[in-house]
C-alpha cells in the first residue's frame, strides 16, 4: 500500500527516481565524480573498495547513484579465500546477492565464481562509465570492460552515458577519439552519449546529467 501510494505521488508530483551505476576501471575517477555531483566539491579519494552509493537530486530526478570500485570488475571477480566467513561475505558484496533473491548454496564458492559487479545490476535504469581519457595504455582493457557490461542481461535496458574524464590533463584524448576507442557505435540498441569531462575542475559533469535526465523523461511515459 506504501510503495502504490508513493508511486501515485510520484506520478503526480513529477518525482521520479532511477538508479545509476558508475562503473570504469581504476582510477577513472568515478568516486571524484560522485561527490562533485552529490557536494559540488573535490574531495581527496582513495582506491574504492566495495562501493559508494549517494543520493543525487537533479531535474526533477532523484538520482540513487550507485559507484563501485575499479579494482575487481566483471572479468576479474574477487578471489578471496578466508577462514571468516563473514569477511568474505562482506567484501565479495554478497549479501547484496541475497537481497535479490539469489541463492547462495555454498557461500565461498557462490562468492567466488559470482563476479562482484554483478549483484547491483538489477533494476538499473542508467549506467556512467568513466574513462581516465589520459590513461591511453588502458583504453583497450577499458573497451573490453565497457562492452562486457553491455552484455550483462540485467543492463539491457539502461542507457549509458560515458564521461571522458580528465580532460585537463596533458595527452587526454578527446570524446571523439574515446568515442573510437571504446568502439561506441557498435552500439546499436540503446541510447548512449559521450561527454568530455574533467572531475577536478568540475567540467562537463552536469552537463551529462542533463542529457542523462532529458533522456530517461523521455522514455517514460
Ligand atoms: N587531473 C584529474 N585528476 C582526476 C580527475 N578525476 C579524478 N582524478 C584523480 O584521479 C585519482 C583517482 O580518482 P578516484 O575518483 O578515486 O577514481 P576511482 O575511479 O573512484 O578509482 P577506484 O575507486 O580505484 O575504482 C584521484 O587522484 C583523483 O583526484 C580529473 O578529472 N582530472
Ligand atoms: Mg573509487
Amino acid at each position: 500500500m506504501g510503495i502504490v501510494f508513493t508511486r501515485l505521488f510520484s506520478s503526480v508530483f513529477g518525482n521520479r527516481e532511477a538508479r545509476i551505476l558508475v562503473l570504469g576501471l581504476d582510477n577513472a575517477g568515478k568516486t571524484t565524480i560522485l561527490y562533485r555531483l552529490q557536494m559540488g566539491e573535490v574531495v581527496s579519494t582513495i582506491p574504492t573498495i566495495g562501493f559508494n552509493v549517494e543520493t543525487v537530486q537533479y531535474n526533477n530526478i532523484k538520482f540513487q547513484v550507485w559507484d563501485l570500485g575499479g579494482q575487481t570488475s566483471i572479468r576479474y571477480p574477487l578471489f578471496i579465500i578466508t577462514v571468516d566467513l563473514l569477511t568474505v561475505v562482506l567484501n565479495c558484496g554478497c549479501l547484496e546477492c541475497n537481497a535479490y533473491g539469489l541463492t547462495l548454496v555454498d557461500m565461498d564458492m557462490g562468492c567466488r565464481i559470482w563476479p562482484y559487479w554483478r549483484c547491483y545490476f538489477p533494476n538499473t535504469q542508467a549506467i556512467i562509465y568513466v574513462v581516465d581519457s589520459s590513461d591511453t595504455d588502458r583504453l583497450v582493457t577499458a573497451k573490453e570492460e565497457f562492452h562486457a557490461i553491455l552484455e550483462e542481461d540485467e543492463l539491457k535496458g539502461a542507457v549509458v552515458l560515458v564521461y571522458a574524464n580528465k580532460q585537463d590533463l596533458p595527452g587526454a584524448l578527446d570524446d571523439a577519439a574515446i568515442t573510437e576507442s571504446l568502439e561506441l557505435h557498435k552500439i546499436k540498441s540503446r541510447q548512449w552519449a559521450i561527454f568530455k569531462t574533467s572531475a577536478i575542475k568540475g567540467e562537463g559533469l552536469f552537463e551529462g546529467l542533463d542529457w542523462l535526465s532529458n533522456t530517461l523523461k523521455s522514455g517514460s511515459s
